[in-house]
């Protein structure tokens, strides 16, 4: 049997502890060993869990810095509620079999008798959460080029779970779970909800519903739904926030939901109106219709239609190189056979030839489809 819990934050959860050796298989040969800490080392190394070491709370539990190694890893330890049904055994499970530049990996995890809940221990991330930096009134807002990034490089984190064997469905992609590194990476972290296995699989079949309001994909209602393409809506509603700076979910607008509210706009061709107000849309037009875009295809509401991560990330690779051009990218010509790809004109293959670019095409059958 499953459980549900709703937090102030509006947070649904349904986890089932369940049997995982069904799933347990030796860990791939490249990824680093996961290490077992003493309950007493994780004690010394939070100064006892104190307030100065406490990152923040979630829906099941706080988060506290550790320093271990004589100060040589600084780590982030994830201590359960004591009467909450912890979903550390999921987390520890999937994050042992996965490892990922841009996700917050696992270091190692503690559940030696001193422990009542088993401990977690994930990499440090030091610069907070992109929900932190999108929606804080103290810090400056992220320009175009770095809201770019980081929706590529969550893209990129989604992508290298979707295609994993077997793959990982993440359930519960939202802003407050993208954690900042060290270099100011996006890194996705929190897999207490996420499933791994093949959907055809029983377990998977089994398993609830679950994610947050919001993030959460409506055609998502029963076990057998579930599939890769939930975490596809889930990632659309960030791309959505990312472009916006407006919440999920927002009741001092008018419809609250980011998608009701934006999803018309982008359909209507009125890309600069979702852009947010702070930074004002982007210098090249094709940056913010292609964000739009690309945002409004992964929530559509027929699962089957939304793009696969590898489509998104190819899509923001392409994005990404034009915002970081700038100038260079202003002149541009459309591609005559794609809607997508524009080609410039000023580009050496084309040897400043117009003719050059209007002959040519991007080769992409699937680019010169209509979008919507
Ligand atoms: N690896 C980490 N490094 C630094 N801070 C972290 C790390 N993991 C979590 N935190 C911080 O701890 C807090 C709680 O994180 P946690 O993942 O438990 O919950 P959440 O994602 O905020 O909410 P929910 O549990 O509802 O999904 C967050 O504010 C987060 O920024």
């Amino acid at each position: 049997m499953g459980y549900l819990s709703c937090n102030a934050e509006s947070t649904i959860k349904v986890c089932d502890p369940g049997n995982w050796d069904y799933y347990r298989k030796k860990p791939k040969k490249n990824k680093p060993r996961i290490r077992q800490f003493r309950y007493t080392d994780l004690l010394t190394a939070t100064n006892g869990f104190s307030s100065d070491s406490f990152l923040g709370k979630g829906s099941h539990g706080s988060v506290y810095k550790a320093v271990l190694d004589d100060g040589k890893l600084i780590t982030a330890v994830k201590k359960t509620s004591k009467n909450c049904n912890s979903p550390a055994d999921n987390e520890i499970e999937i994050l042992s079999r996965v490892d990922h530049p841009r996700l917050v990996n696992l270091i190692g995890y503690c559940s030696d008798s001193l422990c009542k809940n088993k401990l977690i221990v994930v990499e440090y991330m030091p610069n907070g959460s992109l929900y932190d930096l999108l929606h804080s009134s103290s810090c400056k807002p992220p320009g175009w080029s770095s809201r770019v990034r980081f929706a590529l490089q969550v893209a990129k984190a989604v992508q290298a779970l979707h295609s994993g064997s077997p793959p990982v469905i993440h359930r519960d992609i939202k802003s407050s779970n993208v954690l900042i590194d060290q270099r100011w990476n996006a890194r996705l972290g929190d897999f207490g909800l996420a499933l791994i296995g093949h959907v055809e699989d029983v377990r998977i079949k089994c398993t609830p519903p679950a994610g947050t309001l919001g993030y959460l994909d409506p055609s998502y209602l029963s076990p057998s739904d579930v599939s890769t393409k939930s975490d596809v809506f889930s990632y659309g509603i960030l791309l959505l926030e990312i472009i916006s700076g407006r919440h999920a979910i927002d009741l001092k607008y008018s419809p609250p939901s980011v998608v009701d509210w934006a999803v018309p706009l982008i359909k209507g061709g009125d890309f600069a109106a979702i852009c947010d107000g702070r930074v004002g849309p982007p210098v090249d037009e094709e940056v913010i219709r292609s964000l739009a875009v690309l945002a409004a295809r992964c929530v559509r509401s027929a699962a089957e239609k939304r793009p696969g991560m590898e489509e998104v990330v190819e899509c923001l690779t392409v994005v990404s190189k034009r915002v970081h051009a700038g100038p260079v990218w202003s002149n541009l010509r459309r591609c005559v056979r794609c809607v997508h790809k524009p080609m410039a004109i000023n580009h050496p293959v084309f040897e400043g030839s117009e003719e050059a670019a209007r002959s040519s095409r991007c080769g992409s059958r699937r680019n010169s489809r209509k979008v919507w």
